[in-house]
């Protein structure tokens, strides 16, 4: 029988946003769960893949040979594959592995890694990536670093942190800032966690089980948010298309590698529900930096509106652009003209 694919969730934030907090509290709190931590401290003097079990039975492992983004990945990968194979030998136990990548990493590459390494795939799913938001700073590093916002724009799930001084300082701007935020990842669910008191039920429920990159389950934020982040979230912007229609599969397939063309590493997320003509199920659709997957998911009921919609994320999105471009899949190919 083939083994349980063991859930992966990528824990990521800017420098200071509480990472390293609430992996403490993980490590060092009673709550139940079994955990192996990845961790990549940047720079850090260590040993390579240096693997540690602390006392309360979790495993952590260090990477520390650059940055878990780039220079690493193949070492992410070697390592997830022999956490898996100790697993599997009984000496050591986890339900979960966190990934906690340098404040300053672009997650882009460790998605992929779940999507495009067949080894890693036959054993791990990527649960989600969970981003952490300083409410006092988050916006500034916003401002400055690109990698802040691919964090943000990767996210399944955001969480505010430092919501208690937020609230101290600058009383009021709590709601502002859930929104801003959403408005420039409207796929990501936003939410205040505090990191140093929050219960273990509120971590976890929070934390877990968000199947963000599962093919079964695309989840869109509610209906009537905007599409629009650009104007409030340097950098950021989400672009959402909807259609009535079915789609024209070979024309959808070029506007996907035409937007894919411009805009490359810089695209970070696609996510989508597909209506395509010919198919009798829907089409679940997704993608990251240049990588796009599709699958055929439950089968349409017999006079359902079938509408296609699909989410972009990246980096200075050009919204009018790529809504033209993914319109022109939904019109009937020109008829051509016998003779000519
Ligand atoms: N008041 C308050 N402080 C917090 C909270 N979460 C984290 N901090 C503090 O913020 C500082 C940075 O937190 P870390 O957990 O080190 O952040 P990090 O994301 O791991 O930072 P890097 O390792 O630099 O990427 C620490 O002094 C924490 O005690 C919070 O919810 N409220």
């Amino acid at each position: 029988m083939r083994p349980v694919a063991i859930p992966v969730t990528v824990l990521t934030g800017f420098l200071g946003s509480g990472k390293t907090t609430l992996i403490n509290r993980i490590l060092k709190e009673a709550h139940g769960r079994r955990f192996a931590v990845i961790e990549n401290e940047y720079g850090e003097i260590n040993v390579d893949s240096d693997l540690l079990v602390k006392d309360g039975g979790e495993t952590v492992v260090q990477l520390t040979n650059g940055c878990v983004c780039c220079t690493v990945r193949g070492d992410l990968a070697n390592a997830l594959n022999d956490l898996a194979t100790r697993r599997e030998k009984g000496e050591i136990a986890f339900d979960h592995v966190l990934i906690e990548p340098t404040g300053l990493a672009d997650p882009g590459p460790i998605v992929r890694t779940f999507m495009a390494e067949t080894e890693v795939l036959a054993k791990y799913f990527l649960d989600g990536v969970v981003t952490l938001f300083d409410a006092i700073n988050g916006e500034r590093n916003l401002a400055e670093s690109v990698e802040a916002q691919a964090q943000l724009g990767y996210a399944d799930r955001v969480l505010i942190t430092k919501i208690d001084l937020l609230h101290e300082l600058r009383p009021g701007d709590e709601e502002r800032l859930l929104k801003s935020v959403g408005e420039a990842n409207t796929v990501a669910a936003i939410t205040a966690l505090d990191v140093t008191r929050a219960d273990w039920s509120e971590v976890f429920e929070k934390l877990l089980e968000l199947r963000g990159y599962q093919f079964d389950r695309v989840i869109f934020a509610p209906a009537g948010a905007s599409s629009s982040g650009a104007d409030h979230t340097p950098g950021v912007v989400s672009v959402s298309f909807q259609a009535d229609a079915e789609l024209d599969g070979i024309r959808l397939n070029q506007a996907l590698a035409a937007i894919n063309d411009r805009y490359g590493e810089a695209l970070w997320r696609i996510k989508g529900v597909l209506a395509i003509e010919g198919m009798r199920s829907r089409v679940i659709v997704q993608g990251v930096q240049g990588l796009i997957q599709a699958n055929p998911s439950t089968v349409w009921r017999m006079f359902e509106p079938k509408v296609s919609r699909l989410v972009l994320i990246g980096r200075e999105l050009d919204r009018d652009w790529i809504l033209s471009v993914l319109q022109a899949s939904t019109s009937a190919p020109a008829p051509t003209v016998p003779g000519h």
